[in-house]
């Protein structure tokens, strides 16, 4: 069989909670670095709320107004290097309130689809301050349908399931989850690429905002729900190559969406 593949590059990177400035230039560096690779990505992935961090206080203040700076910044950057931008998420004002919204970029510098978070996790007063979106998050990634969620979201397994049904074969998780659930956020992601037999491209940011720690531990996992690339906690750039045709392999195996019985549960 003929492969289909995709090479990915996940920003694992250090966000400054409260200043979009220092963000922006962090960013700009990385994916500087990330496209001068061996192989240069189709698909650059960036964490959750990348511009702001968890400054919730002052995000009112902070957050990019319509997503203007942040869509300027992915359009020229995946035009001039032909490169998909999974625009992690940034917290971006509108329509009276702060969104928690990835921007998906394709690599001619048009924005191909948008997805605001549409659980909000209180465990850090996100409900406080920041709207839910809602509807889902869905892309073609290689030719592929996908979907995506954005942390606290892949607690909810109805979620991607939907995303599955819905045709997607890759899933696409910008976090900014910290210590000390490394055990949820591997087992849950693991999780969701084994039941729904689709990849899992989830990117998590790393360092400290104030007390709270972030462990990283960016990963890729199949749909066989085998690990093709984990980082450790530091600054990194994850970089992988995937082989799209073991989605249909492993669904034709075991043949998990024909055996489901929706009838009855
Ligand atoms: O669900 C968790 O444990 C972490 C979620 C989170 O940090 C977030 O959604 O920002």
């Amino acid at each position: 069989m003929t492969t289909n593949n995709l090479s990915l590059a996940l920003i694992q990177m250090h966000v400054e909670a409260g200043n979009p400035e220092a963000n922006f230039i962090k960013l700009e560096q990385m994916l500087e670095q990330a496209v001068q690779g061996e192989q240069k990505p189709d698909v650059i992935v960036f964490p959750e709320m990348w511009n702001t961090g968890y400054a919730l206080e002052q995000i009112e203040e902070i957050a990019d107004p319509a997503g203007e700076r942040t869509k300027a910044l992915l359009s020229s950057f995946s035009k001039k290097h032909g490169v998909q931008l999974v625009g992690g998420s940034v917290a971006e004002k509108r329509d009276g309130g702060v969104f928690n919204t990835i921007y998906v970029y394709d690599e001619y510098g048009e924005l191909q689809s948008d997805y605001s978070k549409i659980h909000l996790f209180r465990l850090m007063d996100e409900e406080k301050y920041l709207a839910a979106g809602d509807r889902l998050g869905k892309l073609t990634a290689g030719g592929a349908d996908a979907g995506m969620m954005i942390c606290y979201d892949i607690r909810f397994p109805e979620l991607a399931r939907a995303l599955a049904l819905s045709g997607a074969k890759l899933l696409f998780v910008p976090a900014q989850w910290p210590n000390p659930r490394l055990h949820h956020w591997r087992t849950l992601l693991l999780a969701r690429a084994i039941e729904n037999q689709m990849f899992v491209i989830a990117c998590n940011r790393c360092g400290t905002s104030g007390t709270t720690s972030f462990f990283g531990h960016s990963m890729i996992i199949d749909p066989w729900g085998e690990i093709i690339a984990e980082a450790g906690d530091e600054e990194t750039i994850v970089r992988a190559s995937i082989d799209l045709n073991l989605v249909d392999q492993v669904r034709s195996k075991i043949p998990v969406f024909e055996d489901r019985r929706p009838n009855l549960y």
